[in-house]
């Protein structure tokens, strides 16, 4: 046999197995051989690699499930943040209204005439002028210089209560009125000024929640604070710690603050936070001190609050009412 015809031969031979072969796939099938067919199919994958271990259809499943849990948890229980202020920004009146806390109801019949028409924070950058903040600036530059100068406090945060006279001191306080050296820095122009200032924040606060100024008193404290990042000596000095006013200081229904430094610019961290929310659900509402801005807000626990440790820089403010 020449290699042609060998070669025509295998070729004559494997052409008829194909067709033997199609033969059988188009012979009728009984009920059986189709089940054993389908079986087979079956095994063989169509749609990628057969599992490699063991259960791995339902382990692979138990796997995405818990992702979809964890992630569903986190976005739920997830600090939810809002902004009273940003530093950048300049507002006439920017707050909002809180449910009062049952804070004020013992009170309620001894000092009606102080119950907040509603309960809220707001902030205002128009209430003291450019120039009542630079003398302001100037009080609290001469009051901390001075400070500093006298000892000023071990740890972060030096206070001056112009009220009683109170004045961080090591880790105690000493009356600085009893001093000489506080004369020169409380001059009878800049103390004016400061008493202005009080009264257009005193105003604010009375016509925000609907009282009378002739009930609202400076009340102790009234001071001037310096916070940096120093450690704590002592725990006046941990001006971080979460607080409701009322409970602080006692006899506050209305907190207002004024800011002297900018946050971003003078110091890094030191914002005010607000914690809303439940602590599985938890809210803060946070305000960027800014110069100039007053900050007034209800005293009780629907304000629960704390600064943010200073990281950097000094964090100033008055407390002013
Ligand atoms: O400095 C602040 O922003 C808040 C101060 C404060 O919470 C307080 O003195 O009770
Ligand atoms: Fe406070």
């Amino acid at each position: 046999m020449s290699e042609e015809t060998k070669l025509i031969k295998r070729k004559s031979d494997k052409s008829t197995t194909e067709t033997a072969a199609t033969n059988e796939e188009h012979e009728e099938k009984t009920p059986v051989e189709k089940a054993v067919k389908a079986s087979q199919d079956a095994k063989s994958p169509k749609f990628g690699p057969m599992p490699s271990f063991k259960h791995q259809r339902v382990w692979s499943r138990i796997v995405v499930l818990i992702g979809l849990a964890i992630y569903i948890w986190y976005f739920a229980t997830r600090t939810k943040m809002s902004n009273l202020g940003f530093q950048k920004d300049k507002h006439d009146l920017r707050g909002h209204v809180v449910i009062c806390s049952s804070d004020y109801e013992q009170e309620l019949s001894a000092y009606p005439q102080c119950f907040p028409k509603h309960c809220g924070r707001y902030i205002s950058d128009k209430i003291v002028s450019e120039s009542e903040m630079n003398i302001l600036l100037n009080l609290a530059k001469e009051g901390s210089e001075s400070e500093i100068a006298l000892g000023g406090s071990d740890g972060g945060a030096s206070i001056l209560d112009l009220h009683s006279g109170a004045l961080s001191y090591g880790t105690k306080f000493i009356n600085i009125y009893s001093l000489e050296e506080s004369k020169g820095i409380f001059t009878k122009g800049n103390l004016a000024v400061y008493k202005t200032v009080k009264e257009k924040v005193k105003a604010a606060v009375a016509d925000l929640f609907g009282i009378s100024t002739k009930v609202l008193y400076l009340t102790h404290p009234t001071f001037f604070s310096r916070l940096d990042n120093r450690d704590p000596k002592t725990e006046h000095d941990e001006y971080w710690q979460i607080h409701v006013d009322k409970d602080t200081y006692g006899s506050f229904f209305y907190t207002s603050l004024l800011y002297l430094t900018d946050y971003g610019v003078d110091f890094t961290g030191g914002r005010l936070i607000f914690l809303d929310g439940k602590s599985t659900k938890p809210f803060n509402v946070t305000l960027e001190p800014r110069k100039g801005r007053v900050a007034m807000f209800t005293s009780g626990a629907e304000n629960v609050h704390f600064v943010e440790r200073v990281k950097s820089g000094v964090r100033k403010i008055d407390l002013p009412l």
